[in-house]
């Protein structure tokens, strides 16, 4: 089972090169784990045609050791979702790719969910190693696989995403951050980039589409902490969709590495429909994403102030677990046209839509992770 290295030199700070040196080659010398070949990338786009490459020559499982962030596994997920495999692949059986991931990005946002860093450290050398040593240790590998979110857009075409598929504030600041990038490299940038889109609000017709196990859409509640069904499906409709007319949202998303995906919003304030004032409480919430999901708790009180304490006034976040979600942006809101797939920008059509649904991974195809 050939295993290479392919890293990306530009990607983070730009250390990805002297980390493979120092820390991930000297490994697998010690544990005497060949590697076929270690290439670096060398333009946009590079990282798929090397793994393509290398898959056409063997019809074996390929693991791929990868130094890079969230963007570049993004471009060897969809160069190979599209691509046509040719020699040892040719009439071969379904294609199983293994990742080795080693976080060398600026947000890592994958990594960090499959090994959520302990007191919030993730710079350490052990934090960035633990894929690399669950590889190693070779018996038994824990392998996991990844729950790819499909995202068809108009204009065409389709996108795969492992980690995030947003629209509203998420795909604003990252879309912003993007032009921050040579100037400010590090996770600066998306504070920077949020703090240009703190008081914008986007419209947009919204539909949530049935978990297909369950056939309904969920919604969290925080009560219970367990998912129950969406008030609003018609128990009479064997196939309910949740179909909000006129959407207001601050921010919506749809995190991939889940069975199926979840929509988050965040729910209009009753009390200060002031933006600027809106806008404070809103960072309030999103710290609350940084405390292990506290946030999917967190209510109004009677002043209209954010608080974590059971009320009877609306919470301040929906959580909503679909098997995928349209979204029909207002073609007088530019902003609501941006969609964002593991980082990269797309821009909707005027009249089009993105269909998000959540793709259940095949039991011998796909991409799993060392974990
Ligand atoms: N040699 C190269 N020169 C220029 N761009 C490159 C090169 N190699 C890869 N890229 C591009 O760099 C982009 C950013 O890489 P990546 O997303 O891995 O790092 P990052 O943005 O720092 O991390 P994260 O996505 O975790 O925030 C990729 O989308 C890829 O197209």
């Amino acid at each position: 089972m050939p295993t290479i290295v392919i890293y990306n030199p530009l990607c983070g700070d730009r250390t990805a090169k002297t980390f493979f040196d120092e820390h991930v080659l000297p490994l697998f010398a010690k544990a005497s784990t060949p590697i076929s070949s270690i290439m670096n990338t060398e333009r946009v786009g590079h990282a798929g045609e090397l793994a393509q490459n290398e898959l056409e020559k063997s019809g074996e499982t390929l693991t791929i050791v990868l130094g890079a962030g969230d963007g570049t596994l993004h471009e060897i997920i969809n160069h190979l979702s599209n691509a046509e495999l040719k020699g040892a692949r040719i009439g071969g059986p379904p294609t199983q790719i293994h990742l080795v991931l080693v976080p060398c990005g600026t947000a890592n946002a994958l990594y960090a969910s499959l090994f959520p860093p302990k007191g919030g450290d993730s710079s350490s050398v052990e934090y960035k190693l633990q894929s690399v040593m669950s590889y190693l240790k070779g018996a038994d590998p824990r392998l996991v696989p990844l729950t790819l979110a499909i995202t068809t857009l108009s204009p065409p075409p389709a996108v795969a995403s492992s980690v995030v598929v947003s629209t509203s504030i998420h795909a604003s600041i990252l879309h912003d951050s993007e032009a921050l990038r040579a100037t400010i490299p590090g996770t600066e940038r998306f504070k920077v980039a949020a703090k240009q889109n703190g008081t914008k609000w986007y419209n947009s017709h919204v539909k949530l589409l049935p978990v297909a196990s369950l056939r309904v859409v969920q919604l969290y509640d925080p009560d219970t902490k367990s998912f129950i069904n969406h008030p609003d499906a018609d128990d009479n409709d064997p196939w309910p969709v949740i179909d909000i007319d006129e959407y207001h949202a601050f921010g919506g998303y749809v995190r991939c590495n889940d069975r199926s995906a979840v929509f988050r919003s965040y729910h209009f304030d009753g009390y200060s429909r002031a933006r600027e004032a809106f806008a404070n409480k809103v960072w309030a919430i999103l710290q609350g994403a940084y405390q292990d999901g506290a946030h999917v708790n967190l209510s109004y009180d009677d002043k209209g102030q954010i608080t974590t304490e059971q009320t009877d006034n609306p919470y301040a976040v929906e959580y909503i677990r679909c098997g995928g979600w349209e979204w029909i942006p207002d073609d007088l809101d530019d902003d609501a046209h941006l969609v964002c797939c593991d980082g990269a920008i797309s821009t909707i059509e005027k009249g089009g839509r993105a269909v998000c649904v959540a793709a259940t991974p095949d039991k011998n195809a796909g991409f799993l992770v060392h974990v």
